[in-house]
């Protein structure tokens, strides 16, 4: 039905599927108002109709003016300036009203234009709840009694009490089954709305959870693969560049020692605050694992990663802390660029070797892959006790 729409009136159909919902069923609402429109003018074309020509026209224009302005005003978006977006309880008491009209306007169709009425509610089972049935109900109970009086009053139709009485019963009996169906899809559908939106939020949680690091709430080891390969995919495709820092805190295991466990969980915290601060909203921090960090500076060469990794440094140098009793904990970095053709393994391997020789070289320092000689390079390459720890 959607694409049907938007091939015949594309500047009615809304592009947010909310207000498409909204605009699908009011013109389903429009379109029985369009049958309950025919069945009258056909009654007026048979000679049924009591109305001169003018008064009548005049009358289906405004009804019209009515029936078109509920989809004007979704296709506009003036609809959600309500409380109920869609428009529920006014669109049912205007077709109500309008068939109410037909029944005034040719009562010996009356029982036709009372399953009408139904129809009107069933449409109330998209949105509404109990207390709107009820007063759905009340109106259409109110507007029938009052346009049989006036019909008796005016001598037009020849009621029989009888008969009426028991049509009107049967009528109240099947549209207090139609109100509780009604009450029923609604509850399904609102039971079903709540339900999804809570299994979007445990999906949404559990997604978080399976790429985040539980204690500081950084990327985890997998995601930071999982980002390295989307920046090498980017760099092999063409002008781009990014840059690992690794991050080693020093002498943590003293701190675990001497402060507790506890302590060092909230130094790892700290740190990871800091780092987080660090870097540009585009960049990525990772934990490794343990006191092992990883920065992703994307669009960054050696020389910008020196600038953050020294700042890093810096704040960490500078970080007191109160957990242990104002002392300070360092960090030493390594930081490699990725080269093109080269797998992320290799790179990771670089900066690996320049966070070790930071440490060799008395920690609280920064070493770029540059600043290892080719010898060093190749002395490092094959010692075993690196930083990186296997997936
Ligand atoms: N509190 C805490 N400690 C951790 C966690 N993960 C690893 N550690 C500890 O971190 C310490 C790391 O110690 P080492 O690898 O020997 O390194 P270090 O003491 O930092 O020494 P250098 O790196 O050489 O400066 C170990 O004592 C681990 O138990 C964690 O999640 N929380």
């Amino acid at each position: 039905m959607t694409t049907l729409l938007r091939r015949l009136v594309p500047h009615l159909v809304p592009d947010d599927p909310h207000q498409m919902l909204r605009m699908r069923r009011t013109l389903m609402a429009t379109g029985s108002g369009l049958v309950l429109t025919t069945v009258v003018i056909t009654a007026m074309l048979a000679g049924m109709v009591e109305m001169p020509v003018p008064n009548f026209l005049l009358l289906y224009t405004l009804i019209w003016l009515g029936n078109v302005s509920f989809p004007l005003m979704i296709s506009y978006d003036i609809n959600l300036l309500f409380k109920d977006p869609s428009l529920t309880i006014s669109q049912l008491i205007w077709h109500t009203l309008t068939n109410t009209i037909s029944i005034y306007l040719v009562p010996e169709l009356h029982t036709v234009f009372l399953m009408h009425y139904l129809l009107v509610v069933l449409f109330g089972a998209f949105r509404m709840q109990r207390k709107g049935f009820f007063i759905i109900g009340g109106v259409i109970i109110s507007c029938y009694a009052i346009v049989m009086a006036l019909l008796f009053w005016e001598g037009r139709y020849p009621i029989q009490l009888k008969q009426e009485i028991l049509s009107a019963a049967v009528f109240l009996f099947m549209l207090m089954g139609v109100s509780i169906i009604g009450t029923e899809i609604s509850s399904l559908r609102w039971a079903l709305k709540r339900r999804n939106s809570e299994l979007n939020i445990v999906m949404k949680q559990a997604k978080e959870q399976a790429i985040t690091d539980d204690l500081t709430g950084l990327f985890n080891r997998r995601h930071l693969m999982d980002i390295l390969r989307r920046q090498q995919a980017l760099t092999v495709r063409g002008d781009y560049c990014f840059t690992l820092c690794f991050v080693d805190l020093d002498h943590f295991k003293q701190v675990n020692d001497n402060f507790g466990h506890k302590a060092g969980d909230e130094v790892l915290q700290t740190f990871s605050d800091i780092a987080r601060n660090a870097v540009r909203e585009v960049d990525f921090v990772a934990r490794l694992g343990g006191e092992e960090f990883v920065l992703v500076l994307v669009r960054t060469d050696l020389n910008g990663a020196y600038h953050v990794a020294e700042r890093l440094r810096k704040s960490m140098e500078k970080a007191r802390l109160d957990i242990l009793g104002g002392h300070r904990v360092t960090a030493s970095i390594g930081i490699a660029q990725y080269r093109k053709k080269e797998t992320i393994e290799e790179t990771m391997h670089r900066a690996d070797i320049a966070v070790y020789a930071a440490k060799n070289r008395g920690r609280n320092q920064i070493v770029t892959e540059d600043d290892l000689s080719s010898t060093i390079l190749s002395s490092l390459h094959d010692d075993a006790d690196l930083y990186t720890t296997p997936e």
